[in-house]
């Protein structure tokens, strides 16, 4: 290519440019506008509710339908995630809480659904990110709840049994651990290496064939591991890339995990109930009689209906010994007529049923 036409195609970049740097802030004119209609239909006392995550959904769904490539539908909408988070952040920037340290898995996840434009809190432990949210101090929670690998994150489930929580939306990330060395670290001397116990567990095999005598430390995360592992010389990490360039550590061996296909699904927790996209999923508790047949007519109803169940788990119903609940994922949304004629039957035959929230599929 000559130089010629290399100037001539950085001129049209630099005049596209301008126009997208227009049309942007003519859209985040347009956010600013929302606010004020928004904020001007209020009653007395009754505050705005600016985040739509049902909106946001139908925006990224558009985009996708409508988009022609060379950039992939993918690509297109996580460009277009962040242009919507900064427009929100202009109303109001969320208030996000997640399970931490900085560098966590559910931090990466948080940034996929919201976009960057919010302020994210890091908390300790799952059941923390539940109260936060309960409190009030921040708008939503970021919480792991299921491993294609490990299965259930059974914190964030029992968490959902202490605390009053509506589910507001989903996110599945693909998860890729590495085995993670500091400055310091003598790599043929390594005697520990630290995880999480669920990213332990995504590695075992790797770990059986490579390390099968090397002490292996369950920590709070992976994130923590890396932490860890800066100041011992002893030690490696399993964690992901996010903690691996925060906490500046050396990839001795890339993704590790057992299976290639390795995702996590996170949950938006908070106190807000989203309205039908007609693209929806819903999370429901229920407790059935100890009796024989209870899980078979608890089944039953979905079954009739054609309802896609997506996911059932059995947690201890931590109110009697032997006694359980079940957490249960369908498709559709608990006001459609169908599914609300679903829940009706069921709520005849159970102890008792509490809808967890409806909320648009991960469109991301
Ligand atoms: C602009 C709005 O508010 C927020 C910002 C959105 C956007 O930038 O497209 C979409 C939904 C809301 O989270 C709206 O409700 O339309």
């Amino acid at each position: 290519m000559s130089e010629q036409e290399l100037k001539a195609l950085r001129v049209r970049i630099d005049s596209l440019d301008e126009k997208i740097l227009e049309l942007i802030s003519d859209r985040a004119r347009c956010a600013e506008e929302v606010a004020r209609v928004k904020t001007a239909s209020l009653a007395e006392g009754e505050k705005p509710v600016f985040y739509r995550p049902e909106r946001e959904a139908a925006v990224l769904k558009r985009v996708m339908e409508r988009n022609k490539g060379p950039l992939g539908n993918e690509e297109m909408a996580r460009l277009f995630r962040e242009i919507m988070s900064s427009c929100l952040a202009l109303e109001e920037p969320l208030k996000i809480a997640y399970l931490g340290p900085e560098g966590t898995f559910t931090q990466a996840a948080a940034m996929k659904h919201f976009g960057h434009a919010v302020i994210s809190r890091p908390m300790a432990a799952i059941d923390e990110v539940f109260r936060e949210v309960a409190a009030g101090a921040v708008n939503f929670g970021v919480v792991p709840v299921e491993n294609s690998t490990e299965g259930a994150v059974s914190h964030t489930l029992d968490s959902f049994l202490e605390h009053d929580m509506v589910i507001c939306g989903e996110v599945e990330l693909r998860i890729h651990h590495h085995l993670l060395v500091g400055e310091n670290t003598k790599t043929d001397s390594i005697t520990r290496i630290y995880s999480h116990a669920q990213s332990l567990a995504q590695c075992r095999k790797w770990l059986d064939a490579h390390y099968p005598n090397v002490e292996r430390v369950a920590v709070s995360s992976n994130a923590e591991a890396a932490k860890r592992v800066k100041g011992e010389w002893n030690s490696a990490a399993i964690a992901g890339d996010m903690a691996a360039n925060l906490y500046g550590l050396t990839r001795l061996a890339e993704k590790i995990e057992d299976r290639p296909d390795n995702s996590t699904r996170f949950l938006m927790i908070g106190n807000q109930e989203v309205p039908p996209t007609g693209d929806d999923k819903t999370s429901i508790i229920v407790s059935m009689s100890n009796k024989p047949g209870a899980l078979h007519e608890l089944l039953v109803p979905f079954h009739d209906n054609g309802i896609d169940l997506t996911r059932i788990e059995t947690r201890p119903s931590r109110s009697g010994k032997w006694t359980y609940v079940f957490f249960i994922d369908f498709v559709g949304h608990h006001r459609d007529p169908l599914i609300k004629a679903v829940l009706e039957k069921i709520s005849q035959e159970a102890v008792a049923l509490k809808v967890l929230g409806s909320y648009p599929k991960a469109v991301l």
